[in-house]
């Protein structure tokens, strides 16, 4: 669809060319379009996908694309939208799954950008102003503003600050949020602690271990846990897609309970849909296009015949194929189309490895040692490349409070940093601010201490290869890819150089290129975990270097075990590399 494809061109420039997973993508989802398409009924074959591919090789065009087009060519060619059934506030028609707030928003911002053009109307459930139950809500009630307003705005136009008004009815298209969050607006705020919550589990409390929370399919904001408040706003009636962003986490088995509870409530919702067709409102029902809308009831399909055959495209994505996905999908989705590129269970092709051995020392002190050690590297290459900035750390832990003491500790040394665990304040202000000249910025629109800053480009030095195993094409003009992050051009001492965190920020999250190094200093719980954290680097064909910290020695006690992690990480590394 021209549109999409101006706004994809814009984003990545005029010469990339689609990654693996995104050409079977393009030759197995992406609905056909063309200037005369006719009016079609989106429901009469629902379909399944499982669209799979290493980290950072673009799965997030490779799905938004086909979702995007889909939408749109449907309000093309159907009838005008009705209202959401009486109570209701929204009624979208796409809701993609992130296992966390941080993901959502930041696909929120990117399907934003991606759609531009064709002005479809996404919601990030995870911001400050999302229609919510409860305070959120009084809060826009005291501004002037009922949540139901809030959903009939343009939502289009922006991505972190506030929305576009406009008065005409234009319901939100696509919800992007984590599986709680959707199953709160759905159902109300503190469903969970009702009878029908997710068994006896008592919600995860402040303090915990962010991967004990993500694995628990609980990624909370602090401070959100209400009681039963309010009826849920979101009606699931429309819904034609859904995306499963990062299956192999919210089809873990400690997530699946509340994914799969959203699939249910979908599948019901829209069984409710057909026996009580939604209100129309005043000026639908003179649209013409109403009898076309009124004369396919298949529109919205019956129960499925098995709890499994969902009435709706459900498209899941995921870096890796763990055994309990694969069981999942062999059990529940049979007929579910695997399209899979290579590259999956492996590391970027452009991500070196190198393994620290602790000291015996002070292991934050080792830490800090290779970090300097990061910048004098920079520092040498900027003599041979003028302009280059120093590069940004990004460093795994696995507890909350070793993320807290390796903060204090590299503050104490003057390295400015940033900690984000699960229970941080600063992951309760509705935004990713806190993840401000960390994570990737679309062109135009670099931010730096929470302002806009303006464009500056640079042309970046180290991409000289023109493509890689992905497919990737480094494009010499000016990209997102190649857009410097100011707060690299500044001083480590005041401005954070280094983020330190837990693996609540090693899912899906676009970091920018300017993270060249990500450090692994505790073990991750598993070899997909280590996956998911190195994979923030080397992203988009970029280079990108893991520091694992461990015990290595040649020799002696720890040897075997040194041996062994490097033997499970070696198998990581793609077949062309290990050449
Ligand atoms: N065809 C392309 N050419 C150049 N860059 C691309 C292309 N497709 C995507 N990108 C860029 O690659 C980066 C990574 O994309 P994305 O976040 O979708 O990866 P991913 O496969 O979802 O990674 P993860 O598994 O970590 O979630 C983004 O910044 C995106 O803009």
């Amino acid at each position: 669809m021209p549109g999409l494809r101006s706004c994809l061109l814009g984003m990545l420039g005029p010469h990339a060319t689609p990654t693996r997973v995104q050409t079977l993508s393009l030759n197995h989802v992406l609905p056909p379009y063309h200037e005369s398409s006719q009016p079609s009924n989106p429901s009469s074959d629902w379909k399944q996908w499982l669209l799979a591919s290493e980290t950072g090789s673009g799965k997030s065009i490779a799905y938004l694309l086909p979702v995007l087009q889909a939408l749109k060519l449907s309000e093309l060619t159907s009838a005008p939208r009705s209202r959401p059934p009486e109570g209701k506030e929204l009624s979208p028609r796409a809701v993609i799954l992130a296992p966390t707030h941080e993901l959502a928003r930041q696909l929120a911002i990117f399907a934003k950008a991606l759609q531009h053009e064709i002005k479809l109307r996404i919601l990030s459930a995870s911001r400050e102003n999302a229609p919510s139950s409860g305070l959120e809500r009084s809060r826009d009630r005291e501004r002037g503003m009922r949540a139901s307003e809030m959903s009939s705005m343009d939502l289009s136009g922006s991505d972190d600050g506030d929305f576009e008004l406009s008065r005409k009815y234009h319901p939100v298209d696509v919800v992007i949020g984590t599986p709680m969050k959707l199953l709160e607006m759905t159902r109300g705020r503190g469903w969970e602690k009702g009878p029908d919550g997710p068994g006896s589990e008592p919600v995860a409390t402040e303090g915990e271990d962010a991967q004990r929370k993500l694995r628990r399919g609980r990624d909370r904001i602090v401070g959100s846990a209400h009681p039963r408040t309010s009826k849920g706003e979101m009606d699931l009636g429309a819904v034609e897609w859904l995306v499963v962003d990062e299956a192999d986490v919210l089809f873990d088995p400690d997530f699946q309970e509340t994914t799969r509870m959203l699939l249910s409530d979908i599948t019901a919702a829209k069984a409710k849909a057909v026996s009580s067709p939604q209100i129309s409102s005043p000026a639908d029902k003179q649209s013409p296009a109403d009898a076309l809308q009124s004369s396919k009831p298949e529109s919205t399909s019956a129960p499925p015949s098995s709890p499994d055959a969902y009435p709706f495209n459900l498209l899941l994505t995921s870096a890796t194929i763990p055994t309990t996905l694969h069981n999942y999908l062999t059990e529940h989705h049979p007929d579910i189309k695997r399209l899979v590129s290579p590259g999956v269970h492996k590391l970027p092709k452009d991500l070196k490895l190198e393994y620290v051995s602790w000291t015996g020392g002070n292991r934050m002190a080792d830490v800090e040692k290779r970090i300097r050690q990061v910048w004098a590297e920079d520092s040498l290459g900027a003599a041979t490349q003028p302009g280059s900035n120093l590069s940004q750390v990004l460093v795994f832990c696995n507890k909350t409070n070793k993320v807290r003491l390796m903060g204090q500790y590299l503050e104490a040394k003057g390295i400015k940093n940033v900690s984000v665990t699960s229970t941080s304040e600063t992951r309760a202000r509705g935004s990713n601010r806190h993840l401000n000249g960390f994570l990737r910025v679309l062109p135009g629109k670099e931010m730096d201490a929470g302002r806009t800053r303006k464009k500056e480009i640079v042309w970046d030095n180290e991409l000289g290869d023109k493509s890689n195993d992905s497919g990737l094409v480094h494009p010499p003009f000016p990209s997102s890819s190649t857009v410097t992050n100011p707060s690299t051009s500044l001083t480590p001492q005041t401005h954070p150089h280094v983020l330190i965190t837990t693996s609540l920020l090693s899912r899906g999250l676009d970091f920018a290129p300017s993270i060249k190094h990500v450090f692994i200093v505790d073990e991750p719980r598993n070899v997909l975990d280590f996956l998911h954290r190195a994979g923030r680097s080397g992203r988009a064909g970029h280079k990108g270097k893991v520091v694992v910290f461990g015990k290595f020695p040649e020799s002696g006690r720890g040897a075997g075990r040194g041996r062994e992690v490097k033997q499970r990480v070696g198998e990581l590394l793609s077949r062309r590399r290990r050449r």
